[in-house]
């Protein structure tokens, strides 16, 4: 719509709110017409959005129908048809999340006295033909959301969840009986719910207690590092980052290493970051050492929440009484409440906690590091994925992916705690997986237990290799590591791959002050050769064993020398 039709539409519906507000005393609180979503605008982006459905467009219809939300996300079509539109492209696990905003939005509507007005949403497409009434349709478009969440489940091979839903679903069909509401897809219902039954009682027999352990929590999803309308992963390597980030290793390396970007032949085609040592540098040379610039701690241990120390003696909680993280001192507080804690400080987080409780402890902890990454980027006003910190990081793109079906909730629960509204797309639910993703690839565990996760963003650029040239030290605390030799021992455990203490070099850990992490070489280096670490420093592993596991641990199919005669197998 042009400038003067947009007036002149304000103005009309400016007149009209105000007869209402005259006779509908329940109006009043209406503040003026400009807290109202301008309704022929979203009427037209859904118009174009239905119409690059109808050419297949899918890509465009998910633009046009995010386009219509920003302008009003209270219009539960553009919610149902997004997730229509995800689902086709390939995304269910964010038409799930899509689906379930549009059944709250009905859900408001329908105590919202505004829209028996159509203040709020515009009224359904002229084209349909039946003569159901506006409370009529809005139950059906709950049930049409409702079958996408059930079909988005079914994609993502989550079979249980896939019931569960159809369950939720037929019961609605009881509630919703009297009302007569035609439902052209019940068929479709039954049969989502007997396949994903019949599916999921053969694998069951086949594989036993593990594959509903697997299922039920996973379910099949691979994640190829990015959604095709982000572009970050490609321009991460672009020359304004590339420069901002040697000059940083630059400094704190004093200029004894540049960072390099190109296409290493082990590391594939794509253009990669990587550390080179700028002259010959001689063996067990510091070449740097990185604080934190995030951690999270699962609280087993005191431990300083902004520099992840470990505190023994001396702890200095957060001032205010009902927050529960605490610093090394003052100093440590001031830097982490401009970071991130003045956004959650005070915030309760047990649901959440209360939600990752059974997940293995790692993973949870991924799930708590989004909550400050979600934090700097709301006190920024930047998406999370665009902070500077960390827009450089590769992801994880692997077929062992980091989704489980209580993502979804875990990330309802920190938009609601965060008070994110859901139509803020810069914290959409595909930025989530994409942080999970970036940080399933580069955190640090601070010690042998797996009780915190940090995040080094300029460690973060050493590559893997199984012969490497230099180490990485993080603090040791001496820890009793025998709960990890457990897992160790039996490499075919699934648990062995979720544990990233790997990261670390266990044979040789000097005692840090602080939980800094060392970079060290081994070796004298030579200039111009690359310096690298290895991933999964664990002596007793043999070669086809360490090639799984920087597999299924890291995502890295080695290409070295000590790795290619392995490659084929694994
Ligand atoms: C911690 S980052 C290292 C820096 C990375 N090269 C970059 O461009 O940002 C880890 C990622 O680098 C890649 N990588 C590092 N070492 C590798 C190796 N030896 N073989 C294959 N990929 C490797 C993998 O994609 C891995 O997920």
């Amino acid at each position: 719509m042009n400038d003067n039709a947009n007036m002149l539409a304000e103005k009309m519906m400016e007149e009209l709110v105000a007869q209402l507000q005259s006779s509908h005393p329940s109006l009043r609180e209406i503040p003026t017409f400009s807290s109202l979503p301008l309704i022929s605008e979203t009427m037209n982006h859904r118009n174009v959005g239905n119409a690059a459905i109808a050419n297949g467009d899918y890509q465009k219809a998910y633009h046009e129908y995010s386009k219509g939300l920003i302008v009003n996300p209270n219009d539960p079509i553009l919610w149902c048809n997004r997730a229509y539109a995800l689902l086709k492209l390939g995304h269910p696990e964010l038409a799930i999340v899509d689906a379930g905003r549009a059944i709250n939005t009905i859900d408001q509507l329908h105590v919202d006295e505004r829209n028996k007005f159509g203040l709020i949403m515009p009224t359904f497409g002229k084209e349909r033909k039946d003569d159901l009434g506006y409370e009529e349709r809005l139950i059906q478009l709950k049930l049409k959301a409702k079958l996408r969440e059930c079909q988005a489940y079914e994609k993502l091979n989550l079979l249980l969840h896939t019931q569960k839903s159809c369950v939720e679903l037929l019961k609605w069909k009881e509630e919703y009986a009297e009302d007569n509401i035609p439902f052209q897809w019940w068929p479709e219902v039954t049969r989502l719910q007997i396949d994903s039954k019949k599916k999921y009682e053969e694998e069951y027999a086949k594989f036993g207690d593990e594959y509903k352990e697997r299922i039920e929590k996973h379910g099949e999803w691979v994640f190829r590092g990015s959604y095709p309308w982000d572009r970050r992963q490609i321009h991460r390597v672009d020359d304004e980052i590339f420069q901002k980030l040697q000059k940083k290793i630059e400094d704190i390396s004093s200029s004894q290493v540049n960072l390099v970007k190109d296409t290493f032949e082990e590391l594939g085609n794509e253009p990669h970051y990587g550390l080179r040592a700028a002259s010959d540098i001689s063996a067990n040379t510091v070449i740097f050492e990185e604080t934190p610039f995030l951690c999270v701690n699962s609280k087993a241990k005191t431990r300083c929440d902004y520099c992840n120390k470990e505190l023994k003696t001396f702890k200095y909680p957060c001032p205010r009484s009902d927050c529960t993280e605490f610093f090394c001192d003052n100093k440590c507080y001031k830097q982490a409440y401009d970071l991130y804690h003045r956004l959650i400080c005070g915030k309760d987080f047990t649901d959440i906690t209360e939600v990752v409780k059974d997940e293995e402890t790692t993973s949870s902890l991924y799930h708590l590091f989004i909550i400050k990454l979600f934090a700097i980027g709301v006190l920024r006003n930047i998406c999370p994925l665009d902070i500077e910190e960390i827009q450089h990081l590769r992801r994880w793109e692997h077929e062992n992916s980091s989704f489980t079906a209580i993502s979804i909730e875990i990330y309802q629960k920190i938009m609601q705690i965060l008070g994110i509204p859901q139509s803020d797309f810069n914290f959409d639910f595909w930025v989530y997986i994409s942080c999970l993703s970036a940080i399933k690839s580069n955190v640090r565990t601070g010690t042998i237990l797996t009780d915190s996760v940090s995040l080094y963003p300029l460690t973060s650029l050493v590559n893997h290799n199984c012969n490497p040239n230099a180490k990485l030290y993080i603090e040791s605390d001496g820890s009793d590591a025998s709960s990890f030799t457990k897992i160790e021992r039996n490499p075919q455990n699934y648990e062995l791959f979720i544990n990233p203490s790997a990261f670390l070099d266990r044979n040789a850990m000097p005692k840090a002050e602080f939980n800094t992490a060392e970079l060290k070489t081994k070796e004298e280096i030579k200039k111009g050769n690359m310096i690298t670490i290895n991933y999964v420093n664990f002596p007793e592993l043999d070669d086809e064993e360490r090639c799984r596991m920087l597999r299924n641990m890291c995502g890295i199919k080695c290409k070295c020398s000590k790795c290619s005669v392995q490659v084929g197998n694994v």
